[in-house]
């Protein structure tokens, strides 16, 4: 059967506005299969209709299309797999040379990799399977960490990098969980849904941010948690707030979010006050940050954005 071929909603403009040239001038007669999977253009965005029709005609369309689509994100995969190592390698080098703190090292670490791993996406292809090899990196990272975490001879670059006192044992923890709401975010989300990206942004962002703002000027304690202050607080909410309003904007100008502005801004204000709330509970002994942030975050931001 023939594989659908959605295109991405880069393509689809920049297809609409060059169609009217390739529709008259590259009929199917002219297409060889290659070419059409080469040119989503020569598909012909006009009307899912002609590109059914070429794809009966030429079946090698579709598999063409798929080696196509493949192939692209097999190479996003490498591409961001690549990014992940390095980053754990680039700040494990800066706290080895005490170019930075460890506990600095390590907060940095949580605040790029997931916000960097979101801003990825695109790099994707627009194959509906593309999401699977974008949660694929977050998989590979997981079981990363339960290797090491488990094993006798862990890794020390990545134990330095993701830990607070250098024991593996706890990359079974926090860092395990983190990875594991990226890959939720990218499976159940994706990048045509607001709602994974702003569980990442407060996640990745609101939260990091408040560690560092809250240990450094965090002297005014939160009434109900004297483990949390204000400063902290207010850090993630501001943070989580703009860097949301950034992922959003990010993505509906590569066209894969269309926002109404008027009431976006309201809606990631109450999911950030929301993600902020839940941040300040003394309950972090009870349920991790990285499980308690980004699921109430998912909950708010599914009810207030409905996708
Ligand atoms: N709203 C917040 C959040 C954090 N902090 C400061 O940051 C420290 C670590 O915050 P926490 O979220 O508990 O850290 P973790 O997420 O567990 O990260 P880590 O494992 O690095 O401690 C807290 O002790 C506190 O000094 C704060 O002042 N206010
Ligand atoms: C210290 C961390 C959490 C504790 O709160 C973060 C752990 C990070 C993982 C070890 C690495 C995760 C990498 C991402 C899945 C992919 C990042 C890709 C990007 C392009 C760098």
């Amino acid at each position: 059967m023939a594989t659908a071929l959605p295109l991405s909603p880069v393509n689809h403009q920049l297809c609409r506005r060059s169609n009217r040239f390739w529709y008259k001038a590259m009929s199917p007669r002219f297409c060889p299969p290659s070419f059409l999977v080469s040119s989503p253009c020569c598909l012909g965005v006009k009307g899912i209709g002609l590109s059914s029709q070429l794809r009966a005609r030429h079946p090698l369309i579709s598999s063409a299309a798929s080696t196509d689509y493949l192939l692209h994100d097999v190479g996003a995969t490498v591409a961001v797999l690549g990014g992940a190592f390095a980053l754990v390698l680039l700040f494990d080098s800066l706290t080895k040379r005490d170019v930075i703190p460890q506990r600095l090292s390590r907060k940095l670490v949580h605040i790029l990799s997931g916000l960097l791993f979101v801003l990825s996406w695109p790099i994707f292809s627009a194959s509906t399977e593309a999401r699977y090899f974008a949660a694929f990196v977050p998989l590979v990272n997981g079981l990363r960490l339960v290797v090491n975490g488990l094993s006798v001879s862990p890794n020390s670059t990545l134990i330095k990098s993701v830990t607070r006192e250098g024991r593996p044992e706890e990359l079974l923890k926090g860092p395990l969980f983190y990875v594991l709401a990226l890959l939720v975010a990218a499976v159940f989300f994706w990048r045509d849904s607001p709602t994974g990206m702003i569980s990442l942004a407060m996640m990745c962002g609101g939260d990091g941010i408040a560690d560092i703002m809250g240990r450094k000027y965090g002297s005014y304690k939160i009434p109900y948690n004297p483990r949390k202050s204000l400063a902290g607080s207010i850090s993630m909410f501001i943070f989580g707030f703009f860097i949301s309003i950034g992922l959003l904007y990010y993505y509906s100008s590569l066209g894969y979010l269309h926002m109404n502005w008027e009431t976006t801004f309201t809606r990631v204000a109450i999911v950030s006050l929301v993600a902020t709330l839940v941040e300040s509970l003394p309950i972090t002994d009870q349920i991790d940050d990285n499980i308690s942030v980004p699921l109430a975050t998912i909950l708010a931001a599914y009810l207030s954005f409905g996708y």
